[in-house]
């Protein structure tokens, strides 16, 4: 595999605040990886950093083989789309028209524009003005501009912090399509169904720190207690722990057909979340 974003012990402070202390992780090509942690927790600044909006203070970032720093450069400008929460959107200009002047910068078919107005739901309502249109509106036409250009990784700050469930479900399915299709996806969430969901990989992000890594199906198996549920046709349900004498409980429910349901207590990645730093997510 190839890495696309290479990150060791990298450190950010501003003035008197540490917002990253020492954040270290990998991405390989083809993947969706997430960043998930609360509020503050750094998820902008390092997208900032990977980006070269910020300059980090200590360690190093790589992205696609180079120092994140050079992601200015406009020769790596389009090998990447970004999401964040300053749109940049002409506000005077409709939404098609802004598409459009982007187009044109990238050297873009007109066909892009289409396509991508398909990818966020918004073609019905291409013609409305920016000044005009709702945060969540405007979310999805800075996502449209993101994926516009086909890049090979696409950076997302929180791609549906403002989206109904219907135009949510809509971009998870265009963004496994890009995926599908070659991109990398890099995101962030504080949101755990949102991360579930879309990556392959998460990282927990608090105060800086990445407490934990992993597939989300891998960190429920490393942070799972090993107990199960076991509900009975009386209506009574019983937490069985991993021991002999519960696996002869066990044994003689079976035997007696007694059993409606059995499942195991996998955490939430919340609840992982609150085993590793003591505090929510949100
Ligand atoms: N330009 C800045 N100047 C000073 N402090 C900053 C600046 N940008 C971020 N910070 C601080 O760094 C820390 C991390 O902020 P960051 O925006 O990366 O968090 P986040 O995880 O993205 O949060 P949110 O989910 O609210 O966007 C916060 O304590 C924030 O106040």
């Amino acid at each position: 595999m190839t890495s696309v974003i290479e990150v060791q012990h990298l450190k950010k402070s501003f003035q008197s605040e540490n917002a990253l202390e020492d954040v270290s992780f990998t991405i390989e090509k083809g993947e969706i990886f997430g960043f998930l942690g609360p509020s503050g927790s750094g998820k902008t600044t390092t997208i900032k950093i990977l980006t070269a909006q910020l300059e980090e203070t200590g360690g190093s970032a790589y992205v696609l083989g180079k120092p994140a720093k050079e992601m200015k450069k406009s020769s790596n400008r389009n090998r990447f789309g970004i999401l964040t929460d300053n749109s940049g959107l002409y506000t005077r200009l409709s939404i098609e028209e802004n598409l459009l002047l982007y187009s044109k910068l990238y050297s873009l078919p007109t066909s892009a524009v289409k396509e991508a107005l398909d990818f966020v739901n918004l073609y019905s309502e291409r013609k409305k003005k920016v000044s005009q249109l709702s945060k969540g509106m405007i979310q999805r036409v800075t996502l449209a501009r993101s994926i516009m250009h086909k890049p090979e990784l696409l950076f997302l700050d929180e791609p549906t912090s403002a989206l109904d469930p219907v135009n949510t479900t809509h971009i998870y399915n265009g963004l496994r399509k890009l995926n599908e299709a070659g991109t990398t996806i890099f995101l962030t969430t504080h949101d755990m169904s949102e991360a579930e969901s879309l990556c392959d990989r998460i990282a927990f992000l608090h105060n800086g720190r990445i407490k934990a890594i992993g597939t989300p199906q891998e960190l429920k198996k490393r942070f799972s207690n090993d107990t199960i549920t076991v509900e009975l046709k009386d209506g009574s349900s019983h937490y069985i722990e991993n021991r002999t004498h519960e696996a002869n409980k066990l044994y003689e429910w079976m035997k007696n057909e007694q059993i409606e349901k059995i499942y195991t207590n996998e955490p939430t990645l919340g609840d992982i979340f609150m085993q590793l730093t003591g505090s929510d997510l949100i």
